[in-house]
């Protein structure tokens, strides 16, 4: 047997926990979703990044089986649950749900909330998980609560806690943490994928908050018009963008302008800088290009032969992030543990390494 063919059989042999297929989904003549295709194995947690209106939410919603899309195919654990001419109610898709406004009965304690989806089980079967999930969530001392007596974030985790009950082979969750300040956020999001890695529970998670997604997600979609732009790990769309789009929506950064040596370095405002770039990864010497630089891709030091102003600083705690202006007119950030003037003429360098480039 060829080894490419051995290599497909395998990755054919192992199984995902969610899997969509060419999803197309238009409301009216506004097209939405297209083309989205994406899979998570048993146990991953995958978020949809992406700006208000590209679509997040309509694929969440395509999977839950509350919008029916016009092409492509949905699998969970396996079974099509979404194909053209077939569409399994949202009931029967063993999914579990988290919403960004708590959606908790009103009307039922913690504890009655949290057994709502376990009615198949007996009294005793029942009490004991909902006792287990409250512990879980950390809520134990709240079963007896209303709704209305728990803080924002308790609220969440009595969600997390009821979608969890019934053991569902998906969770899936919308902005889930946005209506919490940003502390909590932060805090929450990491604690729930503590949570859900623990338990072995496969998750799509669907946010605006690229912190969120990063603090969340084993990958991370980022989606653009409908269409997802990359797919990949946290750390891959931050280091390696693959389109500008990406490169600006991931992360803080600058855009500085070059022209490609003939030993396929670019030549900038900042010196002679090695470059990748995305794509087929080839570009020709003499072609204008942008390159990438993060905040901590840019030291400014005492001394260096690149000069700069220092434009602006924004004072974060532990470090600032300085804007510093070349004699090129462009303006790149920095960052620094001593603040110095507004005004201030300092020496920048870059750090060793190479950075994303887009042709432009
Ligand atoms: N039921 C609907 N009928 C008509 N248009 C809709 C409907 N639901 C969403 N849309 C439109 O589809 C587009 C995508 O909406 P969607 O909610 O999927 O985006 P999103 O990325 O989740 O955005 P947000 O973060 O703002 O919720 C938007 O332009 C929205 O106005």
């Amino acid at each position: 047997m060829r080894i490419d063919n051995f290599l497909s059989q395998e990755t054919a042999l192992v199984s995902k926990a969610l899997e969509i297929l060419g999803l197309h989904h238009a409301y009216g003549a506004h097209v939405v979703v297209r083309d989205l295709s994406l899979a998570l194995a048993p146990g991953e947690i995958g978020a949809l990044l992406g700006a208000s209106g590209c679509g997040k939410t309509t694929v969440l919603r395509c999977v839950a089986g509350f919008e029916t899309p016009q092409r492509g195919e949905i699998r969970i654990d396996e079974q099509t649950v979404t194909r053209p001419g077939l569409v399994v109610p949202p009931e029967r898709r063993r999914i579990g749900m988290v919403f960004q406004d708590h959606a908790l009965f009103p009307h039922l304690t913690i504890a009655q909330n949290v057994a709502f989806g376990l009615r198949g089980l007996d009294r005793r079967a029942r009490a004991n998980r909902v006792a287990e999930m409250l512990d879980v969530v950390g809520l134990s001392t709240l079963a007896d609560a209303w709704p209305h007596q728990l803080s924002g974030g308790q609220r969440q985790r009595a969600a997390l806690a009821r979608a969890l009950a019934p053991q569902p082979a998906l969770l899936l969750l919308d902005e889930p943490f946005s209506s919490l300040d940003e502390a909590l956020r932060a805090r929450l999001a990491h604690e729930v994928r503590a949570l859900l890695r623990d338990r072995g529970m496969t998750a799509l998670v669907v946010t605006h908050d690229q912190h969120e997604a990063f603090a969340m997600a084993d990958a991370v979609g980022l989606m653009h018009e409908g269409r997802i732009e990359q797919w990949g790990s946290p750390e891959a769309l931050y280091r390696a963008p693959a389109t500008r789009y990406a490169a600006s929506f991931v992360g803080e950064g600058v855009f500085l302008r070059g022209r490609v040596s003939e030993g396929g370095e670019v030549e900038t405002a900042l010196g002679r800088l090695p470059v990748r770039f995305a794509g087929d990864g080839r570009v020709e010497p003499g072609a204008s290009v942008e390159v990438l630089l993060r905040p901590e891709d840019v030291r400014f030091e005492a001394v260096a032969t690149v000069q700069a102003c220092v434009v602006d600083v924004l004072f974060r705690g532990a470090q600032c992030r300085l804007t510093l202006r070349l004699d090129s007119g462009e303006e790149v950030f920095a960052l620094a543990h001593e603040v110095p003037l507004l005004g201030e003429r300092v020496g920048v360098s870059v750090r060793p390494g190479d950075f994303p480039a887009f042709a432009e």
